[in-house]
């Protein structure tokens, strides 16, 4: 008889290699701007359950690849404020801190994070602790553009918005929330957003695993989501050999902390 978790050569040479499906299980989500990214990841977070959850005892983490814009020199600082700066392109990221964030949380370690201000365009001075968590969702306009980052993810999302819809949303987002002006958004919008998503996003939709039309609108698709994640991350699915359980859906199941 085999013992629970150890393979046969039947089922390694068939591809049935992996015996334990990986903690934390990474997430990618990118997406155009606006096209409502953190909206999906709040969902599947909701509702996995941990919105009430103590932030040092959650077992899901939402990561926002803003966190990670490089800082500006005074000279793009003055092109930025006047929507002239590209926050699009590949470059405007610190690339090392990302990859070594992301890295960090795979090896179960806590890391230290900014808060990214829109309307300074700059990080805030505190930093706050993210704990090591089961599930990491990753989110951004460029999450699967760094193939270093891409083949950290177990899961790729692709949230697929209509660009009108996305540029309604983003002037009201950015109005409201990240202190713009109308004219100012229109500009960087024209200039260099919608022409960046052509050339560094959209062709990394090819990577996605699943592509979610219309963001968090899709509850069917977020369901079908939050339901593999859920039955992934059950204990006894880990095993090969066991019979899969029945899904359960009042539950997450994660690592107790
Ligand atoms: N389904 C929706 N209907 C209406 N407004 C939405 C919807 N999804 C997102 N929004 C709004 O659009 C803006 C961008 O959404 P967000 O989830 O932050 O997108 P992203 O993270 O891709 O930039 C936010 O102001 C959000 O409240
Ligand atoms: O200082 C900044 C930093 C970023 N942006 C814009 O933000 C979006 C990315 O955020 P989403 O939440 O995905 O929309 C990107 O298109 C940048 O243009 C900014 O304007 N200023």
């Amino acid at each position: 008889m085999m013992a629970a978790g150890s393979t046969n050569s039947w089922q390694r040479k068939n591809g049935f290699e992996r015996e334990r499906v990986p903690r934390p299980f990474v997430i990618g989500v990118a997406g155009g701007t606006a096209s409502g990214k953190s909206s999906v990841c709040a969902k599947i977070m909701q509702q996995l359950g941990q919105d009430d959850v103590d932030h040092k005892q959650r077992q899901v983490v939402i990561i926002n690849q803003d966190t990670f814009y490089r800082p500006l020199t005074e000279e793009e600082n003055a092109k930025a404020l006047k929507g002239e700066f590209n926050f699009d392109h590949p470059d405007a990221f610190d690339n090392d801190f990302m990859v070594n964030t992301l890295k960090d949380l795979v090896a179960g370690k806590e890391v230290k994070l900014p808060q990214y201000n829109y309307k300074t365009n700059a990080r805030e001075e505190k930093w706050h602790t993210v704990y090591p968590a089961d599930v990491v969702l990753f989110e951004g306009i460029l999450v699967f553009y760094f193939k270093e980052l891409r083949d950290m993810y177990h899961m790729k999302l692709f949230v697929d918005t209509d660009p009108d819809t996305r540029l309604a949303r983003r002037v009201l987002r950015d109005t409201k929330e990240r202190g713009r002006d109308i004219e100012n958004i229109l500009h960087q919008y024209t200039t260099l957003v919608k022409p960046a998503f052509e050339e560094f996003c959209l062709p990394t939709k090819k990577y996605a695993d699943v592509i979610i039309p219309r963001g968090a609108d899709n509850t069917v698709a977020i369901d079908l989501i939050v339901q593999h994640i859920q039955e992934l991350l059950r204990p006894s699915a880990n095993k090969i050999g066991n019979k899969r359980p029945r899904y359960n859906s009042d539950s997450f199941v994660g690592r107790p902390h």
